[in-house]
């Protein structure tokens, strides 16, 4: 006969062992990015909420950063505006950042908020344009042409990186025993929405709320190597030697090099897991073995 609750048993078994890691991470800041590939999945979705409820509940300070990309690349095709990624990042014009703040701090931060609420959690939705809490200056990309081999700078138009993060808001919410859910959209020094890569943005508010871990949820079990095996752990200069090798590619590159940000600033430890995977979060915060790639300094 096939279990009826798959999910329940699993939870039921990692509540078992949770409780002396619980301790260990009492009053801390977890900052968990929520990547679109990792959100189809309605049940995943689902269990996603209620981890981030219960870790509320066992006094830890979840902050959830989403994505969207493949949600934003789905609304501008129905509008019929062409995607353009360069550099792993998605080239931004005027109708394109309009539709990009419409997907993000409209319907997925929503939805997210909406699960939450399902859950029992109390969360609040908001993004950095919100009480000035993440400005963004203009992103600068350079490429090489393949022939010539000579340096070009690309324009990603309104591409942001986050340049200053006020915590005091993300504070206050935290404070009032709320969940903040944020979505990766920024304001610039010229008032103009800026649109952040999710991963980039994650690493920021990790790194500005001194968080104990930063979580990277997404569609592969973690960093893989050449014959797609999970790599459970990696030093910053591994992640280095795995890039140059073109181990580690496409968007992978972004959340390496957030990783590398968000241990340069303090974060403990960051780790790239599976999102589809049921109760992901519990698993890698409240059991020994973990799970996806745990990235440290070194
Ligand atoms: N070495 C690697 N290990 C795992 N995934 C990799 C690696 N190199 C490139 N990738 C790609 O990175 C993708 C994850 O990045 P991305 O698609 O941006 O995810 P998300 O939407 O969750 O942010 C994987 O689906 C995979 O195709
Ligand atoms: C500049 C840039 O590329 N921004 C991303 C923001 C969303 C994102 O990063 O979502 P995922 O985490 O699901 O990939 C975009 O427009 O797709």
């Amino acid at each position: 006969m096939t279990d009826p609750l798959p999910n329940a048993h699993v939870r039921a078994e990692i509540l078992v062992q949770a409780l002396p890691h619980m301790q260990r991470y009492d009053e801390q800041v977890v900052v968990i990015k929520y990547g679109g590939h990792a959100m189809g999945d309605q049940a995943a979705a689902e269990d996603f909420a209620e981890d981030v409820v219960l870790l509320e509940q066992s006094g830890l300070k979840p902050i959830v950063v989403h994505g969207g990309g493949p949600q934003i690349g789905k609304m501008l095709n129905r509008l019929g505006i062409k995607s353009e990624f360069q550099a792993g990042l998605r080239v931004t014009d005027e109708a394109t950042v309009e539709v990009v703040e419409m997907v993000l701090a409209g319907s997925i931060n929503k939805q997210i908020v909406g699960w939450i609420g399902a859950e029992g959690g109390k969360a609040v939705g908001l993004c950095g344009k919100d009480g000035n809490m993440v400005t963004a200056r203009k992103a600068t990309r350079t490429v090489v042409d393949p022939d010539s081999r000579i340096e070009q700078a690309i324009d990603l138009g309104f591409v942001g990186e986050p340049e200053h993060v006020d915590r005091s808001i993300l504070d206050a919410v935290l404070k009032a025993e709320l969940i903040p859910v944020l979505a990766p959209v920024a304001v610039g020094s010229d008032g103009r929405t800026y649109n952040v890569n999710a991963d980039t943005f994650a690493g920021a508010i990790a790194g500005a709320m001194n968080a104990k871990r930063l979580l990277l949820l997404t569609d592969v079990p973690g960093v893989l190597d050449k014959t797609k095996t999970l790599i459970p752990e990696l030093t910053v200069d591994a992640c280095r030697r795995l890039i140059a090798d073109g181990t580690i590619t496409d968007g992978m590159i972004p959340k390496i090099e957030t990783c590398i940000y968000a241990l340069e600033q303090g974060v403990e430890a960051v780790v790239i897991l599976d999102g589809k995977v049921p109760h992901a979060v519990l698993l890698e915060l409240f059991t020994d073995h973990g799970a996806g790639t745990l990235i440290r300094r070194g």
